[in-house]
């Protein structure tokens, strides 16, 4: 569904992200780890085009698209079927148009408009329709319609005429897949779903994570293990900008170099299940409510 060669980006003498070759299938849920620092969000953002790669290529299958979710899946051109679309230094507006979206770390929603109106611009925004949508009276009903819809499925629908600064942090960022979801993607990234959600709101979230899996393909950034270990299909573990480990979730979490570089210490089902290095904090104080957009 989406793959990388080569991936590499620098910052002047730091290499941020190492040579990537990446692969993730067509319904596949693939969490992506490491310490701090490793290249995670610059791994991103080289994907949706908010950086331009030093090295290397981003393409997306365009089609037929075969939904197997094995990792790799597709070809290189080599006749059995398979389109790909270079989105290498693609702008992040052409990547979210082709299908690719993401969420961020820090919640990005309109804080003044109700949650429903949040979902009914980016669906109206998706279909090209931007906001102009007087031309055709019925056209705002199914714009609505899909609104509900999208509302539903993550779990806010009770809260759809509630203004987006008012919902609890967690809720925010089922917003946010929300408003992800109304673009129609074939691929989506979540930029650490969970971080500053509380304890009590992590099921909600990690329940959303899996439902959107069962359709879309997931990249999945997150630092709280447990979570990793029970949703992903496949984890791959960065280390200073390179692929040290690509698993299925046991695998890598027994793997001597994984551990090593990151892991040691994880215990199942402990203190949120963060990595000894990883700072991602689901459960606690929550730091990040005050500067945010919403
Ligand atoms: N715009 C930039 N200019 C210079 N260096 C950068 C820039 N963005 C990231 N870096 C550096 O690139 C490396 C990778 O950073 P990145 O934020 O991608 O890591 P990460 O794995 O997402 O970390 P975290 O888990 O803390 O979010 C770090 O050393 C960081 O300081």
């Amino acid at each position: 569904m989406l793959r990388t060669r080569g991936l590499t980006k620098r910052f002047g003498g730091l290499t941020a992200v190492d040579a990537v070759d990446f692969d993730l299938g067509g319904d596949e849920l693939c969490s992506l780890i490491g310490p701090n620092g490793a290249g995670k969000t610059t791994f991103f953002n080289l994907l949706t085009g908010v950086l331009e790669p030093t090295e290397g290529t981003v393409e997306l299958r365009t089609g037929p698209a075969s939904t197997d979710g094995a990792s790799g899946a597709g070809d290189d051109g080599n006749g059995d079927g398979d389109d790909w679309r270079d989105l290498t230094g693609a702008a992040p507006h052409e990547v979210a148009n082709l299908g690719v979206h993401r969420s961020y770390q820090v919640t990005n929603v309109f804080a003044n408009s109700t949650v429903l109106e949040n979902v009914r611009v980016a669906a109206q925004a998706a279909d090209g329709a931007g906001t102009n949508f007087w031309r055709n009276a019925g056209q705002l009903d199914r714009y609505i319609e899909e609104a509900y819809d999208i509302l539903d499925r993550v779990g806010l629908a009770d809260s759809a005429d509630v203004p987006a600064r008012a919902l609890s942090h967690g809720a925010k960022r089922q917003l946010e897949v929300g408003v992800a979801l109304a673009g129609d993607p074939d691929v989506l990234l979540l930029d650490e779903p969970n971080a500053g959600v509380s304890s009590e709101s992590v099921d909600r979230v990690v329940d959303l994570i899996e439902d959107v899996a069962a359709d879309h393909a997931v990249l999945l950034v997150e630092h709280n293990m447990d979570i990793v270990m029970e949703v992903s299909d496949r984890v791959v573990v960065l280390n200073q900008g390179a692929v040290i480990a690509d698993d299925e979730p046991a695998a890598v979490r027994d793997d001597p170099a994984v551990q090593r570089a990151y892991l040691g210490g994880y215990e199942p089902g402990t203190a949120g299940g963060d990595a000894a290095e990883g700072t991602g904090d689901p459960d606690g104080a929550d730091g990040t409510d005050g500067g945010e957009p919403a």
